[in-house]
């Protein structure tokens, strides 16, 4: 793969590999072509050693990206890996590559996007920043690093808020609970990753690389957690249940999540 469709690779300064998922008229939400595309350019960022800093970001004002493409979603969605996507691929090899990795958010990080957001190990935000999980609203869930290694970064307590009640956080917000580094007004954004990446470049590589991998095996079990939930999710995403939250996001309505229930309707749920 040489060429991108769904996102960019550039060198943006020297020594920084800067990843852009380039799909904003889809507010930057992913399908299977963007996560392997983002595996490919990350294992080439990842391993390239005048690379010292990734920064990963979303095409445009609106979004950093908005998850998986509910428009390429019907149950599976439109690729490889054990639900369509091979997200926890993208998702382990953000923590395996041996190089800080920052992430850029201007606009929305929900969904899968929040959860990328989560696992960069660094994260710098506009003020236009929101943040947000919405699986529980829209038939999904990423009962793996988007629930585990998200307690770890905000506590329990906020993580079971953040999953069970869908809401959306400001980047002020999310600073206060340990979700982003530092906002900053969107017009300054970009000087201020490329201030941030000039401090990590002048710091040493190996050094880095031992602190990013002890960090990283200290929450390494939840990858063995992360292969069973896509097993769990891709049996969930069969279900009535999870295709009324797609229909229903799709539709532009309210989902109904427990109509068939109340009509004496015999499903497997719980
Ligand atoms: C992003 C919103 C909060 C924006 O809200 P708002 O400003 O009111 O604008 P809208 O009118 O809602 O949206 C504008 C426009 O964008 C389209 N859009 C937005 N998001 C998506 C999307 N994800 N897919 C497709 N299209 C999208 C929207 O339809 C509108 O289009 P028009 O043509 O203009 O009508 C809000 O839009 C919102 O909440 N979106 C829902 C996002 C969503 O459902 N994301 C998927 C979440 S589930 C998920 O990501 C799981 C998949 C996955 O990746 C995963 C699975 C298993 C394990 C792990 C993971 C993982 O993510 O890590």
């Amino acid at each position: 793969m040489t060429s991108y469709e769904d996102i960019t690779y550039e060198i943006r300064p020297e020594g920084v590999a800067r990843i852009t998922i380039n799909r904003p008229d889809r507010m930057n939400a992913f399908r299977g072509q963007t996560v392997d595309e983002l595996i490919h350019a990350f294992q080439r960022a990842g391993w390239d050693k005048t690379i010292g800093v990734i920064v990963l970001t979303g095409a445009g004002k609106k979004a950093f990206c908005t998850g998986g493409d509910q428009s390429s979603h019907d149950g599976q969605y439109d690729g490889r890996g054990t639900i369509g996507l091979p997200v926890e691929e993208l998702q382990s090899l953000i923590r395996d590559v041996p190089k800080p990795v920052i992430a850029r958010v201007a606009g929305y990080a929900i969904g899968g996007g929040n959860v990328l957001a989560t696992l960069c190990d660094l994260t710098i935000a506009g003020e236009s920043a929101q943040f947000g999980q919405v699986g529980p609203k829209v038939g999904s869930v990423d009962p793996g690093f988007g629930t585990a290694y998200l307690a770890r970064v905000v506590g329990e307590k906020k993580a079971r808020e953040i999953w069970y009640l869908c809401r959306r956080y400001t980047a002020a917000e999310a600073a206060d609970m340990g979700l982003v580094n530092k906002v900053v007004p969107d017009d300054r954004l970009d000087d201020e990753v490329d201030a941030w990446c000039a401090e990590i470049l002048e710091r040493s590589p190996t050094a880095i690389a031992l602190a990013k991998a002890s960090f990283t095996a200290e929450t390494e079990n939840i990858r063995g957690l992360s292969g069973i939930a896509m097993q769990a999710l891709a049996l969930y995403y069969d279900t009535a249940e999870s295709k009324e939250g797609v229909a229903a996001f799709l539709e532009k309505r309210k989902p109904d999540f427990r109509k068939g229930l109340r009509d004496g309707e015999k499903r497997k749920t719980l």
